[in-house]
């Protein structure tokens, strides 16, 4: 199991994870989710053992990742996957990786099959592709069997059939009761992979809770509205007070009702409804609402 207790990392004055407390559960895709610059790829190396922290405690099984006996088959990590040796191939490059902990060679045959690198096995690597590279990087966080995986931004430069791949593959290994850590910056990826979100802003934590829980939470409800007389539409919500932003094609996104009341409201007007709907927020809509604040260089917009 994974766990940081008020943990802190500071840089000479400046504090870039401050009292983080979280556990990554077996059985589950947790998703670390932070704007730039929010400690998310620091707090992964102070649980690998990269960095020191500056107080509290980071632990994989109850230890940091130094004390680890056999730290491999306890952990995998995918943190940079440009960290290896171009002249290298990539069978070359795990067997290096087993026999320096101990690890059988049978297993990086069994690791570059699952990754669907079997074909590429003995290609260098500098010839790889970034989507190949990110595909190595994890044949190597999963040649210890380990029961947890560390991984920064692993969709990174895969393309739509990657992305996919990746996952399957994440929410197998959870189903295969692995505790799986994964960052991303893509949203709509981690709505439909992570089942427990940890959000993090300016290093502290802002969330940590059920995805669906998330989207329950932080994102909004509105109804999507649209009338064969935009304009009548228009002065009916007006004139009921209601909160409506103009969308394409001549609808309109209403806060604070529902459709029964909505629908109501414009039979009761004689206004003709073409389009009546429940609209939720995507989690991207949803973590942009959270974590505005925590955002440390928001791109200024005229
Ligand atoms: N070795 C270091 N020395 C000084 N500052 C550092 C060091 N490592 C990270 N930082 C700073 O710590 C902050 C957090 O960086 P970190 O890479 O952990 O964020 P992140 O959430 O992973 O961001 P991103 O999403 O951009 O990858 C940044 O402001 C960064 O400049």
């Amino acid at each position: 199991m994974i766990e940081v207790r008020s943990l802190t990392k500071t840089y000479g004055g400046a504090t870039v994870v401050d009292r983080l407390d979280f556990r990554v559960e077996p059985g589950r895709v947790t998703g670390f989710l932070g704007p730039n610059g929010a400690g998310k790829s620091t707090t992964l190396r102070l649980l690998l053992g990269l960095d020191r922290p500056t107080s509290g405690e980071a632990l994989i099984d109850g230890r940091p990742y130094a004390e680890l006996a056999d730290p491999l088959r306890r952990v995998g990590a995918l943190l940079d996957a440009d960290a290896v040796h171009g002249g290298r191939t990539a069978r070359g490059h795990l067997r290096w990786l087993a026999a320096s902990n101990g690890l059988s060679a049978r297993r990086v045959d069994e690791v570059l099959a699952q990754v669907g690198l079997a074909d590429a096995a003995d290609r260098r690597i500098r010839r790889f592709s970034l989507g190949m590279r990110q595909r190595l990087g994890l044949a190597a966080a999963l040649l210890g069997d380990p029961a947890a995986l560390l991984l920064d931004e692993p969709v990174n430069g895969l393309d739509p059939e990657g992305i996919r791949w990746i996952r399957t593959l994440l929410r197998g290994l959870a189903a295969e009761g692995r505790a799986v850590l994964v960052s991303s910056h893509l949203m709509g990826e981690m709505a439909q992979t992570a089942d427990q979100l940890v959000v993090i802003g300016r290093g502290r934590l802002l969330a940590d809770t059920g995805t669906e829980d998330f989207l329950h939470r932080h994102g909004r409800r509105r109804v999507r509205v649209r009338a064969l007389h935009p304009a009548a539409l228009a002065e009916l919500l007006r004139a009921n007070g209601l909160t409506a932003e103009p969308v394409t094609g001549g609808a309109y996104d209403v806060a604070g009702t529902d459709p029964e009341a909505l629908g109501a409201l414009a039979a009761a007007h004689r206004v003709t409804l073409v389009e009546l709907s429940v609209r939720h927020d995507s989690l991207e809509d949803a973590f942009m609402r959270m974590t505005a604040d925590a955002v440390e260089y928001r791109a200024v917009t005229a």
